[in-house]
């Protein structure tokens, strides 16, 4: 089977010294781009302005950037703070930055500790790629429990393909494992309002893979549910607390709500660097609150409208637990509403993470 997951950033080393280059996410799908990041700051603007978004691959921005700092010889210190602070609610991104960090301290800083810190990202990059396998792996079979006989509809939103990762994503690696078994028959697509990540990015990974998909406006998923047209709904996750609420894509909670409406799978797929033990509820989990413009504006400087309307615009969402009917993880799947499963999850994360 043709490798179809896309890159969505490297580490390069031309003349002129070493630079991270990212996939432009931004002007997907119409133009494929690539986006040479030589500094922090630079980086720091591309994590803000989504070139490069979703949690795993922001995780490894962010180890990736502290390497870029020491190979470069900034401050590395002032370079993991801006790095983690450039965007709160995924929690991959400060983990990411801390690892990288950590290496660059242990070995003592200078050139080693540049080394070790470049390492450190390219084996957080390796373990992300593997723990995506393992979630399609996992998630796979949750759908022939959950559904037996194949013939999947299932509905997803915002982007969780290989954009968001070292390897083939977090819920879109689950559709595409069901698709090249041939037991997907349909892949609904939300829009994701405002910035448009499933119609730009998960409908165009999707036809890279020949999936039959169909992308909705998010205010039709109401009447798609009532339809009988969705079997499971897919998402991936920012962060998710110790109680087994999930922050993800703002417009998640409401498809949570309307599948428990009608009684259908509400599935969150997330690598266990994605939960942090250290949010005990829902409430702990910083929600990013982005631009009014981006609501106001089809596209920038494209005004629908009046000028000068407030608008509310939160990035994400936090899905109660009790909304949830599985969390695939790479090391394996958890009720959230049995929360010693969680709790020993976390643990094993924790342990992982020290
Ligand atoms: C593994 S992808 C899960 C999430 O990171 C994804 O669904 C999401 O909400 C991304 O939001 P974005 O604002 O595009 O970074």
């Amino acid at each position: 089977m043709a490798d179809l997951t896309l890159p969505a950033l490297r580490w390069a080393e031309p003349p002129e010294g070493p630079v991270l280059v990212l996939l432009d996410q931004t002007r997907l799908p119409a133009q494929e781009v690539e986006l040479v990041c030589t500094d922090v700051p630079g980086l720091v603007g591309a994590i803000r302005s989504l070139a490069v978004r979703g949690a795993p691959v922001l995780g490894l921005a962010g180890a990736y950037g502290v390497a870029l700092a020491a190979a470069r010889g900034y401050d590395v210190e002032e370079a993991a703070r801006q790095l983690a602070g450039a965007r709160p609610t995924a929690v991959n991104l400060g983990y990411g930055v801390r690892r990288a960090r950590e290496a660059y301290l242990a070995a003592g800083g200078g050139a080693a500790g540049a080394a070790a810190a470049l390492a450190e990202a390219r084996a957080l990059h390796r373990e992300d790629a593997e723990a995506g396998e393992r979630l399609a792996e996992f998630g796979h079979e949750l759908l022939a429990e959950l559904m037996p006989g194949g013939g999947f509809r299932l509905l997803t939103h915002c982007n969780t393909g290989s954009l968001v990762s070292g390897g083939g994503g977090t819920a879109f690696a689950v559709v595409r494992a069901a698709h090249r078994a041939g037991e997907l028959r349909r892949l609904w697509v939300g829009e994701t309002r405002p910035l448009l990540q499933g119609a730009r990015l998960t409908a165009y990974e999707a036809a890279r893979e020949g999936m039959p998909y169909a992308v909705l406006a998010d205010g039709a998923a109401g009447s798609l549910f009532a339809a009988g047209e969705v079997d499971a709904v897919l998402i991936g996750a920012d962060r998710i607390a110790a109680d087994g609420s999930v922050a993800n894509k703002v417009g998640s909670y409401p498809l949570a709500v309307l599948a428990r409406h009608h009684d259908v799978p509400f599935v969150v797929v997330a690598p266990v660097t994605t939960v942090d033990p250290e949010a005990a509820d829902g409430s702990a989990i910083p929600v990013e609150q982005r631009p009014g413009r981006e609501v106001t504006e089809v596209r920038p400087g494209v005004q629908v409208a009046p000028v000068g309307a407030q608008a509310y615009n939160p990035a994400f969402d936090v899905t109660p637990p009790e909304l949830v009917t599985a969390i695939v993880t790479d090391l394996g799947v958890v009720s959230p509403v049995d929360r010693g499963n969680l709790a020993d999850v976390c643990s094993r994360s924790r342990s992982t993470k020290s």
